[in-house]
């Protein structure tokens, strides 16, 4: 069973610390989630993960159902055996990644048809198929099945759209039988329409659910319209629940998620970037492959305890990219996880020490923000 402990709310934002209590531990909140999609952190051991801080991580229903399929990752024991990570895991339902991935996919009342990305093959994912495969991968906390609007959309599509997204949320909620083992957390829709996110998120919550994630944003509008909504949605989620905000990306973006209300957020970031040569550093963004560094003997960030920081220098880095040595990629990935579970720890112990926005313009002058 899934509970939520309010342990400080900040006085002068929505800023909040918490405890997220699963079978699988305990998360403190606010937290930054690292992505796993294919059942791995990429490059990146378990231990790894757990010894740079990560508390919980993500993991993809589509890339899953796809391939190894989820009768594998059953037969196996779950997506924790399977893996090796016995943290909390939490998985997307699979209907953000149709959309951005697959090809020629056809929505209806009762799902979506696709065509795999991988064989052609086609395939088909609705609400109680999310559940079925989330149930067999054994995640502790679980997101309804949605549609993501694409962004700019129109009034009367976002309107049907999140209407139908609420229909399948209910459909999530009633197929899904395994309640004391997985958490499901409805995801609020509405665009960048104010009426539409607070029915959304109202209807949502008549539902009940333990967890709520704000969907529909990180999807290409600008910063400014994105924290609007954003603040102006988490008013109607209960303060008793926890909140995620899906597909945040870079720091500032951590900051203004927290700000407004938010105490979960994944991130594709860190591992992502590293993969083409570039750390977030305590004075903002080092392209570490760049032949600039090729004699520069410093360290990555000299703020920075984490392995890769106190044991290898800009040029060894920079050569391993030159030279395309997979340890590059893990040595960059320890980085950027280290720096973000890091900056969550630090936005945590600001809040508890009532100078959260102290701490965020500090960060933000030495990152090179504007704010
Ligand atoms: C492994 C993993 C990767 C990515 C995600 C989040 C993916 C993601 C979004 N990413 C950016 N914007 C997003 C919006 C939505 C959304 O509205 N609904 C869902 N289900 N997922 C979203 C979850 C898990
Ligand atoms: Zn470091």
């Amino acid at each position: 069973m899934l509970e939520y402990k309010l342990i400080k709310k900040s006085k002068d934002t929505k800023a909040r610390v918490g405890e997220i209590k699963t079978n699988h531990g305990i998360i403190k909140t606010p937290v930054f989630m690292p992505v796993g999609t294919r059942a791995t952190v990429k490059t990146m051991t378990p231990e790894e993960v757990k010894d740079l801080g990560a508390q919980i991580i993500l993991s993809n229903t589509y890339h899953l159902f796809l391939r190894p399929g989820p009768e594998i990752i059953e037969k196996a024991g779950g997506l924790h055996k399977f893996m090796n990570w016995h943290g909390p895991i939490l998985t997307d339902s699979g209907g953000f990644q149709v959309f951005s991935l697959s090809a020629n996919r056809k929505i209806t009342e009762e799902g979506v048809t696709f065509r795999s990305h991988i064989d052609g093959s086609k395939q088909f994912l609705s609400p109680e198929v999310s559940i079925d495969v989330q149930n067999s991968l054994g995640s502790d906390i679980i997101m309804a099945f949605d549609e993501c609007a694409p962004y700019p959309a129109t009034y009367e599509y976002i309107e049907h759209s999140m209407n139908r997204t609420t229909r399948w949320a209910k459909r999530c909620k009633d197929h899904h039988k395994n309640t004391d083992n997985q958490a499901l957390f409805g995801i609020v829709q509405g665009g960048m329409y104010k009426d539409l996110r607070k029915k959304s998120a109202e209807d949502l919550v008549a539902m009940d659910f333990p967890g709520y994630a704000v969907g529909g944003l990180s999807v290409g509008e600008p910063k400014d319209i994105m924290v609007d909504i954003l603040d102006y949605t988490t008013d109607f989620l209960p303060e008793d629940k926890p909140r995620y905000l899906m597909g945040v990306g870079t720091p500032d973006y951590l900051f203004e998620a927290v700000e407004h209300g938010i105490d979960m957020a994944d991130c594709v970031l860190p591992t992502r970037i590293a993969r083409n040569g570039t750390a977030m550093t305590s004075v903002g963004r080092v392209i570490a492959k760049n032949g600039k560094y090729k004699e520069d003997f410093t360290s990555l960030d000299e703020n920075c305890d984490c392995y890769t920081c106190k044991n290898y220098t800009k040029a060894y880095i920079r050569h391993l990219f030159n030279v395309n040595e997979i340890l590059a990629y893990r040595l960059l990935s320890i980085h950027n996880i280290y720096f973000l579970t890091k900056l969550m720890e630090n936005i945590r112990n600001a809040i508890l020490e009532d100078r959260f926005l102290e701490y965020k313009k500090e960060f933000y002058e030495s990152y090179g923000y504007e704010d």
